[in-house]
């Protein structure tokens, strides 16, 4: 998406300065900073720190992490071991290893001389159909946007409620939640996004806030508790969010906190939409709350906040009395009967096997 003039991806190869570009994150939205990742530790530093952070994303650096690897040393040692390195680096999202098994297909049955070009070449095709699921996920998600703005008064906004930051920076380009955004302002029309802030990263405040302000889509920013309370008073139409992981049975695993969302929505009767890439769906897995690794990351990022001082210092405070721990699980999961229906690059389905298998036929001989 645009950044003032310019058109940018989250992540690109500069095949003239033979290096990957990132944009960093952790900055946002102080400050855009745009970096090179090289070496096979600086791809998984920027995946396990967050430069990069979102399912697809982790996905497409961790694809380029193998191709800058190759290039170095393209033996099957060294693709075992970047491999392990960087699956290693988060355990929820799903992409991460679906990235990398793809690699892994395409280069273990070549030469060590044909492997980096083509490990480059698959980066980039990982990349390109990122951005072309997710342009399409905008497309199914616009006819339930349009289906909800059919029923207001003309000119009244459809009020869209995100957890977290599945925007164009969790992805290549467009963004899963967010795509069914761009398409409906592209199309006229009205809406409005309500953008949990989303402790304890704060994904929501600094990334989707940071991508709805620039696209000059209206929005406002709510503390993660509010959203309970918009939905009692009808200021909710629908929640869209994105999922790190979807199992064959339609559980879907998200930043900590959708799970409350989920449970708002359906006492309002709000509906609760998960936009997905079906890279993020793990055939292996039926019960989410059981079977999904949920990461738990430093207590520092609970314990302490980021943002930007009065003098224009960015930095982090502590909020809580020294010596008191913090827990940090980042992932929880919404059993499939709290979700409406998933938004994927082929059309809705019901969050079941069946609306799933519905959808991806060719996995009904695995199921
Ligand atoms: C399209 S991204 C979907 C998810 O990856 C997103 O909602 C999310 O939870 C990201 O978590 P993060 O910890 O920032 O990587």
């Amino acid at each position: 998406m645009k950044v003032g003039d310019t058109h940018y991806r989250s992540i690109w190869f500069d095949g003239e300065a033979g290096r990957v570009r990132i944009i960093d994150q952790r900055w946002l939205p102080h400050e855009f900073r745009v970096v090179e990742i090289e070496s096979l530790d600086e791809f998984a530093t920027a995946i396990r720190d967050m430069w990069v952070r979102g399912a697809p994303l982790i996905g497409a650096t961790a694809a380029y992490g193998i191709a800058m690897e190759m290039h170095r040393n393209a033996s099957d040692a060294a693709l075992d071991a970047a491999w392990e390195l960087l699956h290693e680096t988060r355990p929820t999202a799903i992409n991460l290893r679906w990235a990398l098994e793809e690699m892994r297909q395409v280069l273990a049955p070549l030469s060590e001389g044909e492997r980096a070009a083509v490990a480059f070449r698959k980066a980039a095709e990982i990349c390109d159909a990122d951005v072309e699921t997710n342009r399409m996920i905008g497309v199914h998600g616009l006819d339930l946007v349009k289906q909800i703005a059919a029923t207001k008064k003309p000119g009244e906004p459809v009020n869209i409620l995100t957890h977290c930051n599945a925007g164009w920076l969790a992805t290549v380009d467009w963004g899963t939640a967010t795509s069914p955004m761009y398409h409906a302002v592209q199309a006229g029309i009205p809406i409005h996004v309500w953008v949990d802030e989303t402790r304890p990263r704060n994904q929501g405040a600094q990334l989707t806030a940071w991508e709805m302000n620039s696209h000059g889509i209206p929005h406002h920013l709510l503390t993660d508790n509010a959203g309970g309370h918009l939905m009692q008073h009808g200021q909710v139409d629908m929640v869209i969010v994105g999922t790190d992981r979807t199992t064959a049975l339609g559980d879907v695993c998200n930043k900590i906190g959708t799970y409350l969302k989920a449970l708002a929505a359906q006492d309002n009767d709000v509906p609760f939409y998960v936009a997905l890439p079906s890279s993020t769906i793990d055939w292996t897995v039926e019960d989410g709350v059981r079977e999904i690794p949920i990461e738990e990351r430093d207590d520092r990022e609970v314990t302490h906040v980021f943002g930007r001082l009065d003098n224009g210092s960015v930095t982090s405070v502590q909020i809580s009395p020294d010596g008191t721990p913090g827990g940090n699980p980042a992932f929880d999961v919404t059993p499939a009967r709290l979700v409406t229906g998933l938004i994927t690059e082929r059309g809705v389905a019901e969050a079941s096997r069946e609306g799933l298998l519905g959808l991806f036929p060719e996995r009904r001989s695995a199921a």
